[in-house]
């Protein structure tokens, strides 16, 4: 198995409150079950990486905020950003540029697992489920946008995270690698059971996650 099931009840965010200044930016309290889609849908400036800062542990302290946010039962908050083992997506797909991909994915597995050839094995396994084989040994700079992705995503799920947080990571590729990837990451997440917040100001990508979206404006000022 690549990837193990995470049991957890999933995603629980409860009167989230994120202000700058006098400007509300996020007001959320949502429920996200394992292996769905959350999806948060506003204009650029309107606080959609903001909220994903404040759930992942490294919001600017510019900010501020309030509300607890919990996986299956283990509140996030009270954890280093380290623990709190949210798996990250962004627009960039930020691959190490002085590693090979097989260094990339390997370097995101836990260190209990400390078998060398076990650990190149996942990686290997991983890199093969992203339609990847033998790119092991492959330079980053090398590989396509869309390639590069898979590498991020690969890199994500053998790091055991307990949820998702996609930072717009479909924005830069072209519309029918866009909807490939959007359907890998989404089954993916499925299949391993995580919670999953995107960001996005794209409607098709919001219409392909098929879960709840929750909308906020231009002006701070969010609503249902
Ligand atoms: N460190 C900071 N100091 C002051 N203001 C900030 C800081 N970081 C972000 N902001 C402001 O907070 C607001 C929300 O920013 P955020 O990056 O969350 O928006 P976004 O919806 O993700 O935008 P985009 O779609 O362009 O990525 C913006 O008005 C931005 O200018």
């Amino acid at each position: 198995m690549i990837v193990q099931r995470q049991l957890t009840n999933g995603l629980s965010l409860s009167n989230v409150l994120i202000r700058l200044g006098d400007v509300s930016l996020i007001a959320l309290t949502a429920d996200v079950p394992p292996g769905s889609v959350f999806t948060v849908m506003g204009p650029s400036g309107s606080g959609k990486s903001t909220l994903l800062s404040f759930i992942g542990g490294f919001l600017d302290p510019v900010f501020d905020a309030e509300g607890a946010v919990s996986v299956d039962g283990v509140d996030l908050l009270s954890l280093e950003p380290q623990a709190r083992r949210a798996g990250i997506l962004f627009q960039d797909p930020l691959l190490f540029p002085h590693m090979s991909v097989g260094a990339n994915v390997s370097f995101a597995i836990p260190a209990d697992v400390r078998d060398r050839r076990l650990r190149r094995q996942i990686a290997a396994d991983i890199l093969a489920d992203m339609n990847l084989p033998d790119f092991a040994d492959r330079d980053p700079a090398t590989l396509s946008g869309g390639q590069k992705g898979r590498v991020a995503l690969a890199r994500v799920l053998v790091s055991r995270p307990r949820l998702l947080l996609l930072d717009e990571p479909f924005s830069k590729l072209d519309m029918e690698l866009r909807a490939q990837m959007r359907t890998l990451v989404f089954e993916r997440a499925r299949t391993a059971g995580l919670p999953v917040i995107l960001v996005t100001h794209d409607e098709a990508d919001a219409e392909a996650a098929g879960g709840p979206v929750h909308r906020i404006g231009m002006k701070g000022a969010a609503h249902d």
